[in-house]
This record gives C-alpha cells, structure tokens and sequence, in this order.
C-alpha cells in the first residue's frame, strides 16, 4: 500500500515533546536493525544502521531506493575502510557515501564497515558517490541513537504509512530540546557516604528520554542567599570509573572528590549528567578503549569511530541549575569548554576551582593527552 497519512498530533502533547518523540522512535527503530526514513529538503532519505541491519531491513531499503544503496560514513571512517585519504568538499557536512556493489548488502560485512575495531576494507575500485542532501543529518540521528554513524542510505520514493518518518528540524533541534525541556520529577534525601547531607533531584525531558540527576549537598541555596557562591561540578557518567573503579580515567576520585569537598564545605551541586563517554555511550566507549589499545589516543579513537572529541551539550547543566535556582557557581573543573559552555547559558561562574587527582600508572597518557589536546588546564 502507498499512500500519505497526515500525523495526528495528541491532544496536549506539545511540539517540543512531539519532536523528541519522532526522534525517540526513530532511534529505537534503528537500534533494532529497522530502516527509517529521513524528511526535510530534497529527497527523503531511508536508511538504516550499518551496525544492527539486517536481510529484512535491507529488503525493506531496496523496495523504497530509487538509486542503488550507499554507504554513508564520517570521512575519516571512508578513508579507513577504502585504504585511501577522502578529501572533503564544504557542501558535503562532513559524510563521504560510497557506492555499496550488491555483494556488501549483507549485514555482517556492513557491521564490520561500521565499526574500526573489525579491521574490514572495501574492495580495490569501491567508488564514492555524491552527498544525499540528507545524508548528514542521518549521521546526527545515528549518533543521537549512540549508534556508529555508518549507514545504508537509499533516496526515496513511495514508502508506505508503515515506515518510522522522522523530519530533519526535529533531528537538528534534538539536543537542544531534549535540554531545555527538562523538568523536575523526583526528589528524595540520600545521605552519601562522603556526603551525609543530601537531595538527590531527578530531571526528566518531555516525551521521556534520558534521566539526569543533582546531587545538593548541604545548603546551597542559603549560600546563594548569603551573597555567595555554591560548589559546582558538571560530572559526565562514567559507568566504568563511577562504578566499577575503572583506573583507565580519573572520574571515580573526581566524583567522590567532589562530593567530599562539597560537604566540607557545607554547601554543593554536583550534576551528574548522562553523558557517558563524552556523549558517545559506553559501548562506543569500549570500542574507543579498544582503539587506545591499538595505539591511539582518546581523541582519535573517537574520530576513528566517526564521532567528534566531544559531544556534550552543557546546556543541560544550564537547564537543571535554573530549575534549581542556582544562577552562580564556583565551578570544580579542569575543562574550559564546561566554562564557556555554562556562561552560554547564563550561569555565572564566580571562579573555577582547580579539580585534578594525579596519574596512577594506567591514566597517566590520558591525563596528558586531555592537558595536551582538550587543552584541560592541569
Ligand atoms: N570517549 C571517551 N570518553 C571517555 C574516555 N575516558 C573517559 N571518558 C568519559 O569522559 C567523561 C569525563 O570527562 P573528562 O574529560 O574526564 O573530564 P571533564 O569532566 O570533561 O573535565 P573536568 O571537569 O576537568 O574533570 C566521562 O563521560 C567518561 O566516561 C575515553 O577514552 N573516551
Ligand atoms: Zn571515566
């Protein structure tokens, strides 16, 4: 059957909460091996992940394809799997899509195109394509799913009611939406073992999604009240050193260090913001582990997965302050981008305070590598 049907927004659901819902589904669509398709200028782009497609979801690619099928790859990926540099021209928003022979439509090898860990290249004489006018948006999508921004990419004709739409403005606005929707929705008092004396606050963004929380140790809006300014500390989740101890990173001492200096004190807000692995998720961050193992740094590893060094959005932490009612910090950081990125929003950093633990035999070139290349001030 083909044919358009006319979305039928929910009564009370408002367009914020609509767009993240579209994105929402169409995430989950291809984290389970399913195609979606693209809207906004130009042709609507289908597309799947090269990482979780399979035989059905590439069927499903070939019925609505107009073109044969691409594969849709951050430069520094193209370049890897063709053994070759790709250059890069403006228009392009930084995707190269190679021509995809009939004989790679086949869900193990595209998984293994996806991901450098697997160490696959694509046959001598393998031709790059143009850029679908979509095509970049559809990596942001991928991402946003924590997917490796691989894909197969048909331009469209002719998909049928049943296929997950998704518009490009809800894509693009995603970040910022999911931030500036965020409202309180649990509080409870959890006295910590470095810091007896505290809320534990959970912020939700509309149309559910991912979960932050604030930690308020002691008094810190009495301090606000005094003239002064509370503790901060944007924490980013690190489930390997936040939980288990993980001695790759310095994030466990930085987050009970934290906690520990704000109840000294008398008086914090520790944000503990998910945003595993600078925004790429855990099992990206593995794979950027495996990297760093091979010889790269923490930089490059993420580039070699097609993601950026850093893809934290600190409006969040802009959001959940002024939920708060803290519009001054003094901010336990070594990060500039976190300064810059909360003077961004409007909350006054009154001074940074010096945050860092020392190297322990295995952090040590990381540690280095973000004074070096981050430019973290140690
Ligand atoms: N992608 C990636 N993420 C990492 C790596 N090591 C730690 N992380 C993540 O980095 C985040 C912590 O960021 P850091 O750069 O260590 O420190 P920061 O919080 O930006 O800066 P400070 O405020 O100075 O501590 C957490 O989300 C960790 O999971 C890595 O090798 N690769
Ligand atoms: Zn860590």
């Amino acid at each position: 059957m083909t044919g358009f049907v006319t979305p039928r927004p929910e009564p009370g659901l408002s367009a914020e909460a609509l767009a993240l819902r579209e994105v929402h589904r169409a995430i989950a669509e291809l984290r389970r091996g399913g195609p979606v398709l693209v809207e906004g200028e130009g042709q609507p782009l289908a597309v799947a992940a090269a990482e979780t497609v399979g035989a059905a979801g590439l069927a499903q690619l070939r019925e609505v394809g107009t073109q044969p099928p691409l594969l849709l790859l951050a430069p520094v990926r193209a370049a890897a799997v063709l053994s070759r540099p790709v250059p890069l021209s403006a228009p392009e928003q930084g995707v190269a899509a190679l021509r995809l022979p009939p004989s790679l439509m086949d869900p193990q090898r595209l998984a293994a195109f996806a991901d450098p860990t697997a160490e696959m290249l694509m046959p001598a004489g393998t031709e790059r394509a143009p850029v679908p006018a979509l095509a970049g948006v559809a990596l942001t999508l991928a991402k946003l799913g924590r997917l490796l921004p691989a894909l197969v990419a048909v331009p469209a004709a002719g998909a049928d009611a049943g296929w997950q739409r998704v518009p490009a403005d809800s894509v693009l606005a995603y970040p910022d939406t999911a931030a500036t929707t965020l409202r309180r929705v649990a509080e409870a008092r959890v006295p910590l073992e470095e810091a007896p004396d505290t809320r534990i606050v959970a912020f939700r963004a509309a149309d559910g999604g991912i979960e932050h929380l604030a930690m308020l140790v002691g008094d810190p809006e009495g301090r606000l009240a005094s003239g002064g300014a509370p503790l901060a500390r944007l924490h980013s989740e690190c489930f390997t050193g936040d939980l288990l101890g993980s001695l790759r990173c310095d994030c466990g001492p930085q987050l009970r260090g934290a906690l520990r200096r704000m109840a000294e004190d008398g008086a914090g807000v520790l944000l503990y913001l998910a945003q595993e692995g600078r925004g790429i998720g855990l099992v990206n961050k593995l794979r950027a582990y495996a990297l760093q193992d091979g010889g790269l740094d923490t930089l490059d590893a993420n580039r070699a997965l097609g993601y950026g060094a850093d893809e934290r959005n600190f409006l969040l932490a802009g959001t959940m302050l002024r939920a708060l009612r803290i519009p001054r910090v003094r901010l336990l950081t070594n990060n500039p981008d976190k300064l810059a990125g909360l003077a961004a929003c409007g909350i006054e950093v009154a001074s940074r305070e010096a945050h860092s633990f020392g190297g322990n035999g295995v952090n040590d070139a990381y540690l280095a590598t973000k004074a070096r290349r981050f430019g973290h001030m140690l």
